[in-house]
């Protein structure tokens, strides 16, 4: 039963927030550092959501019938969506995001497979959970009826759905063990209902309720079969029923609605929803009709929003014309994957030439949130219209494709040749006893090593020396010299600490993706092509377009530098190959396995060139192990296999007597343990204060036998750890498990605090190791 298009010009999912400039984050930090008042962050914020839905109407979205969504947030959506329901007091918004002097920060944890964060909102029996902020009503009318004279745009509000947003909560501190958030379904379905109600007194046509978690196993897995479906029908039957509401569009961003573990289409096509959203780039669209869907629109998400590489409008269009007989779907609109949240906003803010690190062939090649939008109009009218309507587009991407497949550098035979020559043995170490003992004959370390993660605090003096040294007011000389005076600050500063692996400090690092995907052929880099990966934090992810290669050593010089200053031993500090493919946008025309394998080549020459320029200790990175870790878990054996192997072609290159560390961080390390047994690493270090140490006998269960450094502390806020806390946390580690086996180490890198805790912090932990040190010395251990 054909039913009409409601979105016949295209919809996008989301846009970004944080602004063309990154103006919001600036406001935040203004405000955070009392320079603005809130009314000031309000302005901007209100300008921003303004400016945003009349640009998207610029680009040929609809601005009269819900097109465009409203998907502002001024730190963090799964937090506007607590302060919303109640969860969260307004007025706490930002204690919740930062903390205050006596109250943590909510958690900060990874949105599904991305590089994106969210604050993970705690929930008990008693929890308040009822409408108790307009936010959303509010931002719809200030654009429906907006008092500054410019273009109304009739927005569709988009908020996290009721089963992902106690899915992503976290039970309360207090609440019985046998306690799930989802308990709490029925208070928070009657907290939508409301919201719903206030929006459709508003005059809003639609509202968009994300539902991720229906294509995540690692969300769902816990719960009991049938608990999910039961969940959806319960909330998408009780506020279908809610009257006056707006229709309601429902995404399922990231994946696949239907896998190996359940089936969740079926129970959100029987409810009576108006409107479904299937990610159709990392899912496939069903292959039959689906009960219920005839009486629905299918929101086609055809335009890749999490990489950024231009769309096949061929392809897709095809797929979008077939795709209403092929589902039984009453009426079929394009739109993209997923929000356009995790992608630059416009690829004509770049200067693409090669002097910059852009090859202007790129340009072709890719789209950023702009083009995508214009790629969803495209593709929106060429399904109305018939394909000769874009005719000349269609052709124009064509074009783009076949020229990126041909060009010079994407396939360098050299390099396939050398991942096809790989055996075995080239992820093959010595075996760790072997290891361990011919380490410590060369590094002599006390019990319980002291150490670091890697980086120092990115003072503003770095980070205004590196911006003059972009813009050329200072040569490379003086760049050098001066963060070779930071190297020699912080070398000196750890020796006083009483520290025993040091590190560098990572000062010439602007990130620890974009800083390797600068040196290495086969990236390029942006200069404005900023996405938020939490609150005010942004990152500019590397473009992974061709054949990788290191033209030239990456870290040495800076390495060997804080090596001639002291005789205590440097750490190497280089990125993993799994953490700079999930922290770049990679090429989607190979396997991800060939690209990582390539990566981890360069990456294994620049740990034998550390090695042979005399540096002892490596650690290489994998913060992001555990993010990519596939939401469906059909295909998590398969992803763990050839990240472990990354992992090691990177490392394996090392003698005996090289230690090699790496770290963890930002991961629920359950699912992944036995992978993290396997990179073979010496000494893992690992986000572990927060959840009081609860990772060590994890690892000890699991056989972990080799060096282990459970975070101490949390980097991630300004508070000071006492030494007492830190000795205690310690004590637990150290006699949890074999005590030759444990380091000291805070939870990860330090660049995002100042100085002053950092150096107060740190002697906390030293001393706290010196006295378990002296505990177990003198219990005979
Ligand atoms: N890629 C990546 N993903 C990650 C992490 C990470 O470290 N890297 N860590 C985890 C948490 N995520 C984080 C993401 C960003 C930041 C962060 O600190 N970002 C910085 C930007 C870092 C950067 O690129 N710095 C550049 C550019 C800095 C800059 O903004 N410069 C000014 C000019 C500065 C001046 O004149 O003083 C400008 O361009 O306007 C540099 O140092 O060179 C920020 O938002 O402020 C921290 C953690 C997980 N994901
Ligand atoms: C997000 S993991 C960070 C590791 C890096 N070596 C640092 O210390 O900053
Ligand atoms: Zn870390």
């Amino acid at each position: 039963m054909p039913i009409v298009n409601p979105f016949p010009g295209g919809t996008i999912l989301g846009y970004p927030r944080i602004g063309r400039r990154r103006e919001l984050k600036r406001a935040l930090e203004a405000r955070w550092a009392g320079r603005t008042t809130d009314a000031d962050l309000e302005a901007t914020c209100r300008a921003l959501r303004l400016a945003t839905v009349r640009h998207l109407a610029g680009l040929g979205l609809d601005p009269a019938d819900g097109s465009i969504p409203s998907s502002f947030s001024p730190y963090d959506h799964v937090l506007d969506a607590a302060v919303t329901l109640g969860v969260v007091p307004a007025a706490d918004y930002h204690v919740a995001a930062r903390g205050d002097g006596t109250r943590p920060p909510l958690e900060l944890t990874k949105w599904f497979d991305t590089n994106y964060h969210y604050l993970v909102p705690q929930i008990g029996p008693h929890t308040p959970l009822a409408f108790a902020d307009d936010a959303p009503v509010r931002w719809f009318a200030e654009a429906a009826h907006p008092d500054d004279g410019g273009l109304p745009v009739v927005t569709r509000p988009v908020v996290v759905g009721p089963v992902t947003f106690l899915l992503l909560a976290k039970a309360a501190a207090d609440a019985p063990a046998a306690f799930h958030p989802l308990d709490r379904l029925d208070d928070a379905v009657a907290a939508y209902a409301g919201l719903l109600a206030a929006l459709g007194a508003t005059g809003a046509p639609w509202v968009q309720l994300d539902e991720p978690a229906l294509v995540a196993d690692t969300v769902t897995g816990h719960l009991p079969a049938g608990a999910l479906a039961d969940a959806v029908a319960r909330a998408y039957g009780a506020l279908t029923a809610v009257p006056g509401r707006p229709a309601i569009l429902v995404t399922a961003p990231y994946g696949d609605l239907r896998g190996t573990t359940g089936d969740h289409l079926a129970p959100l096509a029987a409810t009576d929803v108006e409107a479904i959203a299937l990610d159709l780039v990392r899912g496939t669209a069903p292959a039959g009709p689906v009960p219920g869907l005839a009486g629905k629109t299918l929101v086609a998400g055809l335009v890749d929003g999490h990489n950024v590489w231009r769309t096949d409008l061929a392809r897709r269009l095809t797929q979008a014309t077939a795709l209403g007989a092929a589902t039984g779907a009453g009426a079929v609109a394009v739109a993209t994957s997923t929000s356009l949240l995790h992608v630059p906003h416009d690829a004509d803010d770049e200067t693409w030439d090669a002097t910059h690190g852009r090859d202007p062939r790129l340009r072709d090649w890719v789209a950023f949130a702009d083009q995508k939008v214009t790629e969803v109009t495209t593709l929106a009218r060429g399904l109305a219209h018939g394909p000769d309507a874009v005719a000349d587009q269609v052709a124009a991407a064509t074009a783009a494709l076949a020229d990126r497949a041909r060009a010079a550098g994407v396939v360098v035979p050299a390099v396939r040749a050398r991942v096809a020559a790989l055996r075995p043995a080239d992820q093959t170490r010595a075996p760790y006893p072997e290891r361990a003992a011919a380490q410590a004959r060369r590094l002599r370390l006390p019990l319980l090593p002291t150490t670091t993660i890697g980086s120092f605090p990115q003072t503003r003096e770095i980070r205004a020396a590196r911006a003059a040294w972009t813009r050329g007011d200072i040569d490379d000389a003086a760049y050098q010299s001066a963060m070779r005076e930071e190297i020699a600050r912080v070398v000196t500063l750890q020796e006083d600490l009483g520290l025993d692996v040091l590190v560098h400090g990572e000062p010439e690092r602007n990130d620890m993706v974009q800083y390797f995907a600068e040196q290495l052929d086969g990236f390029a880099v942006t200069a404005h092509g900023w996405v938020q990966s939490y609150g005010s934090r942004c990152v500019r992810p590397p473009l992974l377009w061709g054949d990788v290669t290191r033209p030239a050593p990456l870290t040495v010089a800076w390495t060997s530098y804080a090596q001639s200053l002291t005789s205590k031993p440097v750490k190497g500090m280089l990125t993993g190959p799994v953490t700079i493919l999930a922290w770049s946008f990679v090429r989607d025309d190979q396997p991800l396995t060939d690209t990582a394998a390539q990566v981890a080549l360069a990456l294994r020459d620049e740990v034998t060139d550390l090695q042979a320029a005399g540096t002892a200790v490596v650690q290489v990175d994998e913060p992001a192990l555990r993010e990519l870790l596939p939401l469906r878990r059909e295909h998590q054996h398969a992803y763990l296999d050839w990240a472990v192997r990354a992992f090691r072609l990177a490392t394996a290159g090392a003698d005996t007597a090289t230690q090699i560390h790496t770290h963890l961080c930002y991961s629920e390390f359950g699912d992944v343990i036995d992978a993290i047994d396997r990179l073979d690493a010496d000494v893992t270090s690992v986000e572990a204060a927060r959840s009081r140490m609860e990772i060590v006998p994890q690892l000890d269960r699991a056989g972990y036998g080799r060096g282990i450094g459970p975070g101490v502390y949390d980097i991630h806020s300004p508070r000071v750890p006492s030494a007492g806390e830190l000795t205690e946390l310690l004590t637990l580690a150290a006699t949890s498990i074999d005590p030759a086996l444990v380091w000291v180490n805070p939870d990860c890198g330090l660049k995002t605090r100042g100085y002053a805790e950092t150096t107060q912090s740190l002697r906390h932990l030293v001393a706290a190791a010196r006295a378990v040190r002296s505990t177990l010395a003198g219990s005979g251990r």
